[in-house]
C-alpha cells in the first residue's frame, strides 16, 4: 500500500465506490462516515428502504444469499470494496470474486465466510488457534442433538449455525427445555432450518465486546465495552468495563491472535466471556458491532468512522474516549410503520444522543432506536441511557 491514499468525488470517474451488503443501523453509520471522506456509498439489503440505504448514494434490494444476484450486483457495481454488514450474504462467491478477480471485500473474503457461520469462526478459534471458548458440539437432526445436550450437560446454550441477535438461541437449563429449544433454533434462524451448535453455558461475571481496529499501522484497540444481554440479543451496552489487568490482557491477546488470523484491514468486535482472569471466546464480527453503538458518544471517533478509516488504508494514530458512557436499545413490537413521541424529553439531560434508525416497517419485534448518554461514572450514564429509553414512546401506525 502506498503511503498517500487518493480518494475522490463520488458519481464522477474519480470516485471511491464502496458496496454495503446489508443496510441495517449499524451500515447507515459506516454509509454516514464514508459519505464524509466523499465516498461513493451504493447500499444493498433484502428489503427496501433500508437505514443505510436512506444515506447512501443507491440502493439494491437482492436475495444477498442468492450467488447469482450477489455476482450480478458486484458486476453492475463494479465497487473498490465491498463491505459485508450482516452474515447472511453467500459468502463463498465473496471468496470467489477475490479469488478470480481480485476483488476487495473488508476485511477478507475468508473473514466475512469464516464468521458467517458459527462453525467456521468456532472451529478456527478453538481446534487451530487453540483459544478458549465453550465446550462446543454442531448437530444437523434431533437425535444428534439430544446426544450432544447429554454430552455436553445442563445448562447449555443451543443456536442455529447461521443467525445473529439472537435469532433462533435458547438456553437449556432443564430436560423439560430441550424440545422447544431444538424448535425455536429450527425455524428461527435468518436461514431457515439446518445445523445448529450446542455450547456449553459459561458461567461467566461479566461479557465485553473488545472493538479491535486493524489498519495499515497495525492493530488497535478500543476499551473493553460491558454489555447485557437478553434472549441473546443487546440491550444495555457501556464503556470502559472495569476489568483486572490480567484479564484485560488476556483478551487482547485472544482479540488479536483471532483477528490476526482473518486478517485484512478493518473493524472487528470480539466477544469475550470473564470470570476473575479467566477470559472465554464466544465470537467475533468482521465489522462493527451493536454493542459499539455506545461508541458513538464514548469517543472522538466513533467504532463506524475507525472502519471506514481502516478500510479505506488510512492512518489511525489514537482513539480518543470522552469519559463513561453507555446505550440503551430500543425495541418495538407488534405491526406497522414506527412513529416517535417523546423525543424532547429522551433528549432533555445534558450529554444525551439519540439515533432513530428508520426502519420501515416492524413485524413482530425490531430495535428501531438507541439512546446514547455520557456521564461521570458507568452507572450513572447507564441510568442515564434507560431513562432517555424510557421517556421515547414508539407507536405503530
Ligand atoms: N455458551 C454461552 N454461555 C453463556 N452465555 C452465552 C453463551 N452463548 C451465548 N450466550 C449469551 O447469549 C448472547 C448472544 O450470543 P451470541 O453472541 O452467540 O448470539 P448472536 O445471535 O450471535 O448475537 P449477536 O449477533 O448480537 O452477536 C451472548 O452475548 C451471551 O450473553
Ligand atoms: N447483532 C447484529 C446486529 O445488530 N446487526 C444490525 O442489525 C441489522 C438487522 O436488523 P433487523 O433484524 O432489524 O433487520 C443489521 O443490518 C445490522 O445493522
Ligand atoms: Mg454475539
Amino acid at each position: 500500500m502506498p503511503d498517500t491514499v487518493t480518494l475522490g468525488t463520488p458519481l464522477s470517474p474519480s470516485a471511491r465506490r464502496v458496496l454495503l451488503l446489508g443496510s441495517g443501523e449499524l451500515g447507515k453509520e459506516v454509509a454516514i462516515e464514508l459519505q464524509r471522506l466523499g465516498v461513493e456509498v451504493v447500499a444493498a439489503d433484502r428489503y427496501d428502504n433500508a437505514p443505510a440505504m436512506q444515506v447512501a448514494h443507491r440502493a439494491h434490494t437482492l436475495n444477498m444469499l442468492d450467488p447469482a444476484a450477489l455476482r450480478d450486483l458486484v458486476a453492475h457495481e463494479k465497487p473498490d470494496l465491498v463491505v459485508p454488514e450482516i452474515e447472511a450474504i453467500h459468502t463463498q462467491t465473496l471468496v470467489e470474486l477475490e479469488a478470480s478477480r481480485g476483488q476487495r471485500v473488508v476485511p477478507t473474503a475468508r473473514a466475512a465466510r469464516l464468521t458467517m457461520d458459527r462453525e467456521g469462526i468456532r472451529r478456527l478459534a478453538a481446534e487451530t488457534l487453540g483459544v478458549p471458548t465453550s465446550p462446543y458440539r454442531f448437530v444437523d437432526t434431533f437425535d444428534e442433538y439430544r446426544e450432544a445436550v447429554a454430552a455436553i450437560g445442563l445448562p447449555c446454550v443451543v443456536k442455529p449455525v447461521m443467525s445473529s441477535s439472537g435469532k433462533g438461541q435458547s438456553t437449556v437449563r432443564s430436560e423439560a427445555d430441550v424440545e422447544a429449544a431444538w424448535e425455536y433454533a429450527q425455524f428461527g434462524g435468518r436461514a431457515g432450518q439446518g445445523r445448529c451448535i450446542v455450547e456449553g453455558f459459561v458461567d461467566f461475571d461479566y461479557e465485553i465486546t473488545l472493538l479491535t481496529v486493524r489498519h495499515r499501522d497495525g492493530t488497535s484497540f478500543c476499551d473493553p465495552i460491558g454489555h447485557l444481554q437478553e434472549a441473546g440479543d443487546y440491550r444495555e451496552s457501556w464503556m470502559p468495563q472495569p476489568m483486572s489487568e490480567a484479564a484485560l490482557r488476556e483478551s487482547q491477546r485472544i482479540a488479536k491472535v483471532v483477528t490476526d488470523d482473518l486478517g485484512g484491514w478493518g473493524l472487528f468486535g470480539v466477544e469475550l466471556f470473564v470470570k476473575g482472569d479467566q477470559v472465554w471466546f464466544s465470537e467475533v464480527s468482521p465489522r462493527p458491532h451493536d454493542t459499539g453503538l455506545v461508541t458513538l458518544v464514548s469517543q472522538e471517533l466513533s467504532e463506524f468512522a475507525l472502519h471506514a478509516r481502516a478500510i479505506l488504508g488510512l492512518p489511525v494514530p489514537n482513539i480518543r474516549s470522552l469519559g463513561p458512557s453507555a446505550s440503551c436499545a430500543v425495541l418495538a413490537t407488534g405491526h406497522g410503520v414506527p412513529e416517535f413521541s417523546g423525543v424532547d424529553a429522551a433528549l432533555a439531560e445534558p450529554d444525551t444522543q439519540l439515533r432513530l434508525f428508520g426502519k420501515p416497517r416492524v413485524e413482530g419485534q425490531r430495535r428501531v432506536a438507541v439512546t446514547l448518554a455520557r456521564d461521570t461514572d458507568i452507572d450513572a450514564a447507564r441510568a442515564k441511557a434507560r431513562r432517555a429509553a424510557a421517556a421515547l414512546q414508539v407507536k405503530l401506525i
